[in-house]
């Protein structure tokens, strides 16, 4: 069960990295789902700056959101920005899109795990999600709204309900833990921290982010399980350590803005046809007994091409999937119950 082949799992951060493509063959409707937020808006001014974004929709409860689309329709680039508020203007945003990115709905406050936003989260990604169905059922959906484990299930059965499921088109954003892992193995080898590639599998939450350093690429310069152990766990908790940072401010926006960007571009660049474009994502999967499981996958012209494995795990990091495994099925259980209500 541990073993499997992994080809290009250590290609995922490398390929993210080549962010933008210059040579632009189809024209994509991209929305951003919570785009008045601290994630929506540092996304959307990325997403603006991609060359394979013609039209630019963002969606958002707040009243700001149409100054949000006329500040950024004022760039120079070649993207059409559009303004929806409130939920009578959600069918016109998500109409045709090819991809919806979402980050709408409430972050931590210190002392918060990620499940303690699901009451409040679980409705927000149901309704959305909905709308999907209704308006672009073939959209390729990105989900950054924690908890991550349960919105991707929830979004899931809701397409699922709707007839429209198709889990090549369902991703939940993962991208934020394999940018760290690089960023935080760069600063130990002393390296340019995009050379680094970690994969990042199983979920988005605490013990559920399970960091393959022995896979490290170029290799990790640690050999103390101590200190292999401590970096794993800065890992699982960066989340957290940035929620304790922000003191009551909410949770990591910037981070997940670059890393929602570079997920949104390798999804694009895989619908235009590129070949090879791989990324960590938390996708539906038959890897393990848990039903949606985070590993590199291939994304290509219908969004997910190919879920690959995780290759040879180390002792420690089999015990990593295992503590995993009960809370990934607990989180995914949650997420479809709500959504079967
Ligand atoms: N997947 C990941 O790695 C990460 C996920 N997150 C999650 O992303 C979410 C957003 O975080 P922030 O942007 O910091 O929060 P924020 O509070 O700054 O922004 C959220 C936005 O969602 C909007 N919103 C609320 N209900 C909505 C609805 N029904 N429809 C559309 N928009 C709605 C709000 O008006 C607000 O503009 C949180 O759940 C957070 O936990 C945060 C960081 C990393
Ligand atoms: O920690 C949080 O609540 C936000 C998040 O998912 C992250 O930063 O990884």
């Amino acid at each position: 069960m541990f073993s499997r082949a992994l080809k290009p799992a250590a290609l995922a951060v490398q390929n993210g990295a080549k962010n933008f493509s210059t040579t632009s063959q189809r024209n994509f409707k991209v929305v951003v789902a919570g785009a008045a937020g601290g994630i929506g808006q540092p996304l959307a001014l990325l997403l603006k700056q991609n060359p394979l974004v013609t039209r630019l929709a963002l969606y958002d409860i707040a009243p700001v959101t149409p100054g949000v689309a006329a500040d950024l329709s004022h760039m120079n680039t070649p993207a059409k920005v559009s303004g929806h508020k409130g939920p009578e203007e959600l069918s016109a945003a998500i109409k045709d899109a090819d991809v919806v990115v979402i980050p709408a709905g409430v972050p931590r406050k210190p002392g918060m795990t990620r499940d303690d936003l699901f009451n409040t989260n679980a409705s927000i990604v149901r309704d959305i999600a909905l709308s999907i169905a209704q308006n672009a059922p073939k959209a390729i959906v990105a989900i950054i709204t924690n908890p991550v484990n349960s919105t991707v299930p929830i979004a899931s059965e809701v397409l699922k309900k709707a007839g429209v499921y198709d889990p090549n088109r369902v991703l939940g954003v993962t991208t934020l833990d394999v940018v760290r892992a690089a960023t935080f193995v760069g600063e130990i080898n002393g390296v340019d921290p995009t050379s680094v590639a970690v994969p990042v599998i199983g979920g988005h939450s605490g013990i559920t982010i399970i960091p393959i350093l022995s896979q490290c690429q170029p290799a990790l310069k640690l050999s103390d399980p101590a200190k292999i152990k401590a970096l794993t766990e800065r890992i699982q908790e960066a989340g957290t350590e940035v929620v304790k940072a922000k003191a009551g401010g909410g949770s990591a926006t910037l981070s997940m803005a670059y890393a929602g960007a570079r997920l949104t571009a390798s999804v694009l660049r895989g619908l235009k046809g590129e070949s090879n474009v791989v990324e960590c994502a938390y996708v539906k999967s038959s890897l393990t007994e848990a039903t949606y499981f985070a590993s590199p996958v291939v994304l290509g012209k219908s969004g997910v091409e190919k879920v690959l494995g995780y290759g040879t795990l180390n002792e420690f990091e089999q015990q990593l999937l295992k503590a995993a495994l009960p809370e990934l099925a607990k989180n995914i259980k949650t997420g479809e119950d709500f959504a079967k209500k």
